[in-house]
């Protein structure tokens, strides 16, 4: 993070939002489409757009990727920097995940597509509806309309490119980056051809659904004729207004969950876990990011019939506090070697944290997952709902997969998940203006 964007976030932790933030970006899409009428978005690109304010990080108690900021709605993540934003920003409320499919064959109609699609996201990440020009009669506006007058939300879109891009469609097989080998299969995945892969994957945020739809579904109308859509997944965590600023949210099972997250304003930190570094190859990665998605599914209502105290041996952490067995406060360190008066680890050697954090420091990952509720399993009638389970690194090889591993063989939350989808995209860096994402694979 710049010296500026430092100072923002920083005062944001006070509560005081900084002035910065409150002039720059009080205009709303309700403006925007006004001036738009009369003309004025290319003044007003020039002094809010996407070159102005970052606040999106806004630094509360628990610095974890997954805390709730109760952010200013009118607070914009700009879309044009180093990093692509979406990764290290603090999670927003809520996600619509896609994965695309190319239908082309032609490498010019991919670069087209990310131009054009690298253009609508720096508008709808500011609070622009795409298009831009005024509508016609007798034409399809521009813009879908369905986020007219609403703020930007500090929406967030992070684009990937997973390993099936490196095939021989494309000829891009020679710069297929060695980390985006295909993941092992693990001990008790279940995954369905319905919930995985992807040319392209596309990570939506923000802190409204109609925001993030509207974003969403516009991207997806700008690649007819080149992408379809492969798999979409929305999902939530509790809004920001909801509790109180700061605290880690809870996953559908009732447990805090990111209080190990590595800490995001962590500079180094966020280099040694997450950032491709410039000595790594492919040159066209250096400042991107590996994204793994797992979708999830909980057994709920076997969970719900389990008791608190195996639910939280299931973790190895308090339900209540969030603090690890033995411990009092929900960010102490995990006591992997203490044991009770009969000699037994306080921490199960099966609990998940245990297991998950692991013994080297080299595996972190940092995690931004959401909660998902999708209606109804039709076979056994019961609820479809879990994590959709988000992480960046490195290198996965490295990061999610031995993680996975020790997780797959031995995690006592096995007995209420099961894996039922599965992608990862390598997340290029981030654009300049005047450029475009994903210029570094596809010139
Ligand atoms: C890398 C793979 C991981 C998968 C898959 C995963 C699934 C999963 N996790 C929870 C809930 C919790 N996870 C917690 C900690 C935790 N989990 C992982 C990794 C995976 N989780 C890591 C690296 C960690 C941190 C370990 C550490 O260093 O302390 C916790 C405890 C609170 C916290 O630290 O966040 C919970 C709760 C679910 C429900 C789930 C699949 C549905
Ligand atoms: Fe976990």
């Amino acid at each position: 993070m710049d010296e500026a964007n430092k100072q923002v976030t920083e005062k944001s932790q006070e509560g005081e939002k900084p002035r910065d933030v409150q002039d720059r970006s009080s205009i709303s899409r309700r403006d925007l489409l006004k001036l738009a009428g009369a003309g004025g978005v290319g003044l007003l690109l020039g002094s809010v757009g996407v070159g102005g304010v970052w606040a999106g990080t806004a630094k509360l108690a628990a610095p974890t990727a997954s805390t709730a900021s109760n952010a200013d709605p009118k607070q914009v993540i700009p879309f044009y920097d180093a990093h692509q934003a979406g990764i290290v920003t603090s999670a927003q409320d809520f996600i619509c995940f896609a994965a695309f499919d190319l239908t082309t064959v032609k490498l010019s109609e991919v670069k087209d597509l990310f131009r054009r699609w690298t253009e609508a996201a720096a508008k709808m990440t500011a609070g622009q509806p795409v298009g831009g020009e005024e509508d016609q009669q007798s034409m399809p506006p521009a813009d879908t309309g369905e986020a007219a007058g609403l703020h930007p939300c500090r929406t967030t879109i992070t684009f990937g490119v997973g390993p099936s891009m490196f095939d021989a469609r494309f000829g891009l097989g020679a710069k297929r980056p060695e980390a985006l080998a295909d993941l092992p299969r693990f001990g008790g995945d279940s995954l369905r051809p319905e919930w995985c892969g992807g040319d392209i994957g596309v990570q939506v945020c923000a802190d409204d659904l109609q925001v993030a739809f509207h974003a969403l579904r516009n991207l997806t109308r700008l690649a007819r004729g080149v992408a379809v859509l492969r798999w979409t997944q929305e999902g939530f965590q509790r809004t920001g207004g909801s509790g109180p600023a700061g605290e880690t949210p809870r996953n559908l099972l009732g447990f805090k969950d990111g209080t190990g997250n590595p800490d995001i304003h962590d500079k180094q930190a966020m280099n040694d876990i997450v950032w491709v570094q410039p000595s790594k190859q492919p040159a066209w990665m250096s400042g991107g990011s590996y994204m793994v998605v797992r979708r999830i599914r909980m057994r709920i209502e076997v969970w719900d019939r389990s008791t608190l105290s195996d639910q939280e041996a299931t973790f190895g952490r308090y339900r209540s506090s969030g603090a690890p067995l033995g411990a009092k406060n929900e960010f102490d360190p995990l006591a992997l070697d203490a044991k009770n008066e009969a000699g037994q680890p306080l921490i199960p050697l099966t609990a998940h944290s245990r297991l998950a954090h692991g013994e080297q420091p080299a595996e972190k990952v940092l995690r931004r997952s959401y909660s998902y509720s999708s209606g109804i399993d039709r076979q056994t009638g019961q609820l479809d709902a879990g994590l959709l389970f988000i992480c960046y690194q490195r290198d996965p090889r490295t990061q999610f997969v031995p993680i996975q591993q020790r997780l797959a063989k031995r995690d006592k939350l096995n007995e209420y998940i099961v894996h039922v989808g599965s992608a990862q995209f390598a997340c290029f860096p981030g654009a300049r203006q005047g450029g475009y994402i994903g210029e570094g694979l596809f010139e």
